[in-house]
């Protein structure tokens, strides 16, 4: 990793979150392998500047989420909730759970995540993964909602996407009983996209990351939008909304260039205006 982000607390040199813009994607790398990437304090508000950084810096037009040491996430680190309960902090208001930004709750990025997984993804790994657009894991990784085993409740959103996102049947057994399930099953449900052999997955990220960011990053951005905002409505209600997006993307430099550079036999050239 070339660039990383600054520490609060912590050794200066070890981060609990890194960041590297390669080209036009920002890799975003959970960073504490020895708790398989558990989510600490620190690496949660480092997250929400990652994100903040995402939306707002137009040299990033896509994103990949990963973990380091060929983990992605382990969820809270439940060895300090031992000793801090979060609980107290809901009842007391310090803490408002309705909107989580750093597990992209209440908040969403405006640029395509792409989920790198390698290992386990349990808890807030597998809740965080509902977040991202396109999901890669290697052949290992394990996943799984498994709150409820420890008395806990999927605070990071998983009671509303997971039966989203794939069969109620099987979204109700995974938050239910919190088993895991290896990368085979997770792409059977549709909870993943891509299997890839263990260790290729930020590899294949990133071949998929350049793909998108080739494109042009206004109808990237546009398509993005109507997928979310069109999530769970019906067609006839969308139809206007998707035709004002739209219209807005053939408006700009870049649609005209993408024809243009068909015309001429050359790779477009496309500027985000
Ligand atoms: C609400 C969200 C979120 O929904 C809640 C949760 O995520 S609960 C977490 C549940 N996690 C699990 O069930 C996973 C437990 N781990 C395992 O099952 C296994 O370890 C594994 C499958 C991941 C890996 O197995 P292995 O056999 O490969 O490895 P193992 O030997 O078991 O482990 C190796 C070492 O790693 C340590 N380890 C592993 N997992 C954890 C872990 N989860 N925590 C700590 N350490 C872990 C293990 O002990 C081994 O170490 P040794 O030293 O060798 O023993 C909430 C998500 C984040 C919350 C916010 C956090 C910050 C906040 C603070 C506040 O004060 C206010 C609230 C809040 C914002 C808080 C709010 C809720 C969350 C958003």
């Amino acid at each position: 990793m070339s660039e990383s982000s600054t520490s609060e607390s912590h050794e200066p040199t070890q981060p609990h979150l890194l960041t590297e813009l390669r080209g036009h994607t920002l890799i975003v790398t959970m960073n504490r392998p020895e708790s398989r990437n558990a989510l600490s304090g620190e690496m949660l508000g480092l997250m929400e500047q990652a994100w903040e950084r995402a939306n707002n810096d137009p040299e990033v037009r896509v994103v990949i989420l990963t973990g380091a040491g060929g983990y992605f996430c382990a969820g809270a680190d439940l060895k300090a909730m031992s000793k801090d309960a979060p609980g107290d902090k809901f009842a007391s208001g310090a803490f408002d759970p309705s909107i989580i930004k750093s597990l992209l709750k209440g908040f969403r990025l405006t640029k395509p995540l792409i989920a790198a997984v390698e290992g386990p993804a349990i808890a807030g790994g597998t809740e965080i993964l509902q977040a991202t657009d396109i999901r890669i894991a290697g052949e290992s990784a394990k996943f799984g909602v498994s709150e409820v085993k420890w008395g806990l409740y999927p605070l990071g959103g998983s009671a509303v996407r997971l039966p989203r996102q794939i069969p109620y049947t099987i979204a109700a057994e995974l938050l239910l009983t919190g088993r895991h399930v290896l990368a085979a099953e997770a792409k059977e449900i549709g909870l993943i996209g891509r299997i890839v052999p263990d260790g290729e997955a930020l590899t294949a990220a990133l071949e998929v990351a350049d793909l998108i960011a080739a494109n042009g990053p206004l109808a990237v951005q546009a398509v993005l939008k109507t997928i979310r905002d069109s999530e769970g409505k019906h067609e006839n209600e969308c139809w206007k909304d998707d035709a004002t997006v739209g219209a807005a993307v053939f408006a700009s430099n870049d649609a005209k260039e993408g024809p243009r550079s068909f015309a001429e036999r050359r790779k477009p050239n496309f500027s985000g205006s």
